[in-house]
């Protein structure tokens, strides 16, 4: 497969009190197209900050961001973010939501489109209701189906299930993975769930205490649906859970 990100040495430092804060420390890294890449760190170590580079939405100090060979100077058309804070408009209902991006075709065209992205994340039936009317786990579907409703092929997600409660985080994981499979996208997912990695991943990067930078990368070689009960996901866990610093015993 080609590589559609690649993270050339990029470090970050930011300015605090007179005092330089170095928060991203040579990080280098390559995303084939297609592939599913989780990145875990201890809280605080610079995951935000990574993504946003990643993303675009900031410059590194030194290194580049490259997507599809080209060097990322600002957010690319080709990318959405998916974050933990949510992006959906409360004046908007599901289906106005999801036509908000959507600048090409006609309106009947833009219905439909939205529709069909409402009922893939199943939300049949919702179309015309507003965010308040809907729970925190609707409102988290609401959001990733107006990611993919103007198809972008790279999903970057940043702790993006962490504010739902852990039955809601299951489902939506399936429900990811069942979209992944129907469209296939490029994912940078930034996540302190280890659980969540294993699940979802094809590649974890582990990243070290700030100034971060990968410490440790596992593949994972296991079709889906995964069964985490199953002694290797135990045994990978434990080992990424040790390169966090957390040895359980
Ligand atoms: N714009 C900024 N200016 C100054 N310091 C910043 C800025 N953005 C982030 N930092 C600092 O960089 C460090 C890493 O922040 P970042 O949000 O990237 O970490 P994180 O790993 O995502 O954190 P968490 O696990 O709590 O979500 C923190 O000490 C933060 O205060």
């Amino acid at each position: 497969m080609d590589t559609k990100i690649s993270i050339d040495n990029i470090r970050k430092s930011f300015s605090r009190n007179g005092q330089r804060l170095d928060v991203v420390d040579g990080l280098t890294l390559e995303v084939r197209d297609g592939e599913f890449v989780a990145i875990v760190g201890p809280s605080g170590c610079g995951k935000s900050t990574i993504m946003k580079m990643i993303s675009g939405f900031e410059q590194p100090d030194t290194g580049a961001v490259r997507v599809d060979g080209q060097v990322a100077k600002g957010p690319s058309p080709k990318g959405i973010v998916i974050s933990q804070s949510g992006s959906v408009f409360p004046w908007l209902t599901v289906r106005e939501n999801l036509m908000f991006g959507l600048n090409q075709g006609t309106a009947a065209e833009k219905h439909r489109l939205a529709d069909h992205y409402a009922e893939m994340v199943g939300l049949k039936g919702f179309e015309h209701a507003y965010p308040r009317e809907l729970s925190g786990g609707m409102l988290k579907r609401v959001e990733i189906a107006r990611a993919l409703v103007v198809k972008p092929e790279i999903l970057y997600m940043d702790e993006p299930f962490s504010a739902l409660d852990a039955l809601m985080n299951l489902r939506i994981r399936d429900e990811l993975l069942r979209i992944l499979q129907e469209e296939r996208h490029t994912v940078i997912l930034i996540t302190h769930d280890v659980e969540e990695a294993l699940y979802l991943a094809d590649r974890i990067m582990v990243l070290s205490p700030r100034p971060a930078k990968i410490q440790r990368s596992f593949a994972i070689d296991a079709a889906h649906p995964r069964k985490l009960s199953e002694p290797r996901f135990q045994e990978m866990k434990d080992a990424i859970l040790a390169e966090l610093g957390l040895t359980l015993r």
